[in-house]
């Protein structure tokens, strides 16, 4: 047994529903059995007097977190963040695609995706829905690397069959059999799980899309993400394409795609019909603000989704989006609501952290594992602690709250305030703190 010291915060249950679940203690502890499952959550001299002989690894001086689940992220598109000045379809096109083409190279992949889980480690996030590679051999590569990282992954081949890149397209068939080899080899093995991911409708057919309602049928458990209604001319070019579905929505309903097992990201320019039937359907929404202002894509209409009954959660939206911080991409959505005035809907700490967290486990069907520190759930934790002397620690030296440090935590913390890093109890990153006093 070993017990963590520190101050905790954390969101146990869902504050657009019930305000106040915040849940932080000062001077907390977390018990971790040798399962890396927390056994007891509380005051430290509690559990300290109730486990004398527990290992003590002292954590104050910083926060402890759930770890950040990033439920919309690119593995390919690590190399082209910052690719700014341009919207979706011209950015895929001139940016994105031709790095994804480079993924046909195995070696290549392997370093991008070392790359890339590194990143989430280091930002802190333990979970993520990672939108693959259009190639069987990276996604063998990622998911080999995923095992190795010990970070918790759902990822799945992308797959198209028209409008990218000659080398990006595959047929039905071969997107069926490839995707059944893969869900056979990594689905349930080890932290990895399989997401079925047509990259869009504008560039997945009926076709495509029925062959991932094939391995969908076929296999109860796995996941499914995709895009959806980020981009005018984008929704406008699948109006196009679909002539028959009602709209862009429609085109994955009318394959069966639209599950509570499903996750779409983006969702900023939805239909009130589409959002009834996501949240009929128990279908998530991953809303990517900093992707959709560095695109220019549109403020994320939070309150209608709530309204209609929609489960939202959060992602980075690695290359659209603007790194792999899940502070910052809170921040951001902060940002998005207050932008939105009237029609915002206030996102206080207590909701940044339950987005950047449990929202995310709630969207994955993960939530009675991890997403927050209840006890018999995973010791998945991010520890905050700022370089001494910067303006985070001088902030949090005097906030006056709780939810006042944790406000500034999404308002000034970066990859760089992030000390360590467990996945089921087990370190996967440890900032390397520089020699003192060396200069140069
Ligand atoms: N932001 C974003 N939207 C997409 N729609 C289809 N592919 C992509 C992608 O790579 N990024
Ligand atoms: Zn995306």
């Amino acid at each position: 047994m070993r017990l963590y010291r520190a101050t905790l915060m954390h969101t146990p249950g869902n504050p657009f529903q019930m305000p106040g679940t915040l849940q932080a203690l000062d001077d907390g502890a977390l018990l971790v059995d040798e399962q890396g499952k927390i056994a007891a959550a509380g005051p430290h001299a509690e559990l300290r007097a109730a486990s004398p002989g527990a290992e003590v690894t002292d954590l104050r001086g910083g926060m402890l977190l759930p770890g950040f689940i990033d439920t919309h992220v690119h593995y390919p598109q690590v190399r082209v963040l910052g690719g700014l000045g341009m919207q979706l379809l011209d950015w895929l096109e001139q940016i994105t695609l031709p790095e994804e083409a480079r993924l046909a190279d195995n070696t290549y992949a392997g370093s991008v995706a070392r790359e890339f889980l590194s990143a989430l480690a280091a930002n802190g996030t333990t979970t993520a829905l990672v939108f693959g590679s259009h190639f069987a051999g990276a996604m063998e590569v990622f998911f080999s690397e995923a095992a190795r990282s010990g970070l918790r992954v759902v990822a799945g081949q992308v797959v198209s069959d028209r409008l990218l890149r000659p080398e990006l397209h595959t047929t039905p068939d071969r997107a069926y059999q490839e995707g059944r080899a893969l869900i056979e080899r990594w689905h349930g093995v080890g932290r990895s799980l399989y997401a079925v991911t047509p990259r869009f409708s504008l560039s997945a057919s009926e076709g495509i899309l029925g062959a991932c309602a094939a391995l969908m049928a076929e296999f109860p458990e796995v996941r499914f993400t995709s895009h959806i209604n980020e981009n005018p001319r984008e929704v406008g070019a699948v109006r196009a394409l679909f002539p028959g579905a009602r709209d862009y929505l429609h085109t994955y309903e009318q394959a069966g795609l639209v599950t509570p097992r499903s996750v779409l990201a983006h969702s900023v320019h939805p239909s009130e019909r589409e959002l009834g039937v996501m949240a009929a359907q128990g279908c998530s929404a991953a809303h990517c603000p900093c992707s959709n202002a560095s695109l220019g894509s549109g403020l994320f209409p939070l309150r209608r989704h709530l309204a209609a009954g929609v489960h939202v959660s959060l992602g980075t939206d690695v290359g659209g989006g603007s790194g792999f911080s899940m502070l910052k991409e809170g921040l951001q959505a902060y940002f998005t609501q207050q932008l939105l005035g009237e029609a915002g809907t206030p996102l206080g700490a207590e909701r940044l952290l339950y987005l950047a967290t449990r929202a995310g486990a709630e969207a994955l069907g993960l939530e009675d594992q991890v997403g927050d520190f209840s006890v018999g759930k995973a010791f998945d934790a991010a520890y905050l602690r700022p370089e001494p002397g910067g303006t985070l620690a001088t902030v949090l030296a005097h906030a006056p709250s709780a939810e006042r440090a944790l406000s500034a935590l999404f308002t000034l913390g970066t990859q760089g305030d992030v000390a360590q890093v467990w996945v089921q109890g087990e370190a996967v990153y440890r900032r390397q703190t520089p020699v003192s006093g060396v200069s140069g």
